[in-house]
């Protein structure tokens, strides 16, 4: 599977843009800030519903517009098939198969199986949970069709009851009555645990699909240095011990009321949620080096790869500007495994930084500017550096 033709409107720094690709390694190299990253950004939300770097739509969309439009032609197995979503600033994304009816985002997610490998992805092992639950909010779009309601739907209620805790919080503080708000909050509680639990146990499902495939990767990567292992770490945690829970955690709700009632904020429920990314039964992130924890990294991108591609079809796999930083041992083990894929998209900002990839083609992204002056003199920047 590839894909053939990515095309945008209006996303991030991106007024219009086409771009044609074969299959095996594309490399797509300008100068920094020309708007390479946001060129594979955009296939990774077309491909899972969302960015490792953006927690909303607002900051996919070109400021001041209220709408972007990604669509891309895949080729598999001699067939052609165009997805197209629009993203909004605000509000519901839609999207289009083949040029059909609008239907939901849901409808296309992991149609276009993808991984992406950034500079960021250390954040995965060091940095704080939200960084691991949006992984495993990517992970769900690709290996699980109905992960991303389950994951709306919790969103959505849990948006309703932190606005009512609000409201409860504010009339607290004023002595107003609050009768209304409270019998609201009960009936919001029973489905902010219904939704909760069944998104903790689709999580749980996902980090044990992803655990095998880490450990072994992980303990090729690093020549076997250390058991590394994933294990979920829910705040509904009565999930993990429970057949049926719901009582439990509705028990916990009750101690927990005048906290949550005086900060106005949903206090437990998997919008707290953490993946332990564990280095021989201890937290990587407080015990593991700069180069375990990048490996670490590596080996659950890769185990995400692994469990996409078991499904049938192997995802494009995208490179973003990853070679500048990285040493040489990653950087050949990451060349390594893109050699074998069917695509793979790479961002560099250097020349100096393009690996070593025989038959690799070459876009310069300064070309797909606009014919504007600004187009003009970005371009003859990047001819000037090229010829240098
Ligand atoms: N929503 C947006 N609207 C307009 N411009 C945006 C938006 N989001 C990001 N940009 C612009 O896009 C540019 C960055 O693009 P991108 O991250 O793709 O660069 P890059 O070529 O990958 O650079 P680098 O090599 O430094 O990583 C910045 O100039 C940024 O201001």
């Amino acid at each position: 599977m590839h894909i053939s033709r990515l095309a945008l409107d209006r996303y991030r720094s991106w007024d219009s843009c086409v771009l044609d690709f074969g299959p095996g390694v594309t490399i797509l190299q300008g100068r920094n800030g020309l708007g390479k990253t946001n060129l594979v950004e955009a296939v990774e939300v077309l491909a899972t519903g969302g960015s490792h770097r953006a927690s909303s739509s607002l900051p996919l969309v070109k400021r001041g517009e209220r709408s972007a439009v990604i669509r891309a032609n895949v080729e598999d197995d001699g067939r052609t098939t165009t997805y197209e979503l629009t993203v909004s600033a605000r509000g519901a994304n839609r999207a289009r198969i083949n040029g059909g009816r609008s239907v939901y985002m849901r409808d296309i997610l992991g149609r276009i199986p993808c991984v992406t490998f950034s500079p960021e992805d250390q954040r995965l092992v060091s940095g704080d949970p939200a960084a691991r639950r949006g992984f495993l909010n990517q992970a769900g779009a690709l290996l699980d069709r109905t992960y991303w309601d389950v994951a709306q739907r919790f969103a959505h209620v849990a948006q309703q009851r932190g606005a009512l805790l609000r409201q409860i919080a504010q009339a607290g503080r004023n002595g107003t009555p609050m009768d209304a708000a409270l019998s609201g909050l009960e009936i919001w509680t029973g489905q902010f645990i219904e939704a909760g639990v069944a998104l903790t146990r689709a999580r749980k499902a996902l980090t044990d699909r992803l655990s095998g495939p880490f450990a072994d990767i992980y303990a090729r990567l690093s020549n076997n240095g250390g058991e590394a292992r994933l294990e979920y770490a829910p705040s509904f945690a009565e999930v993990l011990e429970l057949d049926a829970p719901e009582m439990e955690i509705s028990r916990h709700f009750q101690r927990i009321y005048p906290g949550e009632a005086a900060r106005g904020v949903n206090l437990i429920g998997p919008q707290r949620d953490d993946v332990s990314v564990l280095l021989d039964g201890v937290p990587a992130r407080e015990y593991a080096s700069n180069g375990e924890m990048w490996t670490m990294a590596l080996a659950l991108r890769m185990a995400l790869f692994r469990a996409v591609a078991e499904q049938g079809t192997r995802p494009v796999v995208i490179l973003d500007d990853v070679f500048a930083q990285l040493d040489e041992s990653r950087r050949a083990q990451i060349l390594d495994f893109a050699a074998d894929q069917d695509q793979v998209l790479i961002t560099v900002a250097a020349a100096s930084d393009i690996p070593e990839a025989s038959g690799a083609a070459v876009i310069d992204v300064a070309s797909l500017l606009p014919d504007t002056q600004e187009g003009a003199v970005q371009r003859d920047t990047a001819q000037e550096g090229a010829a240098r």
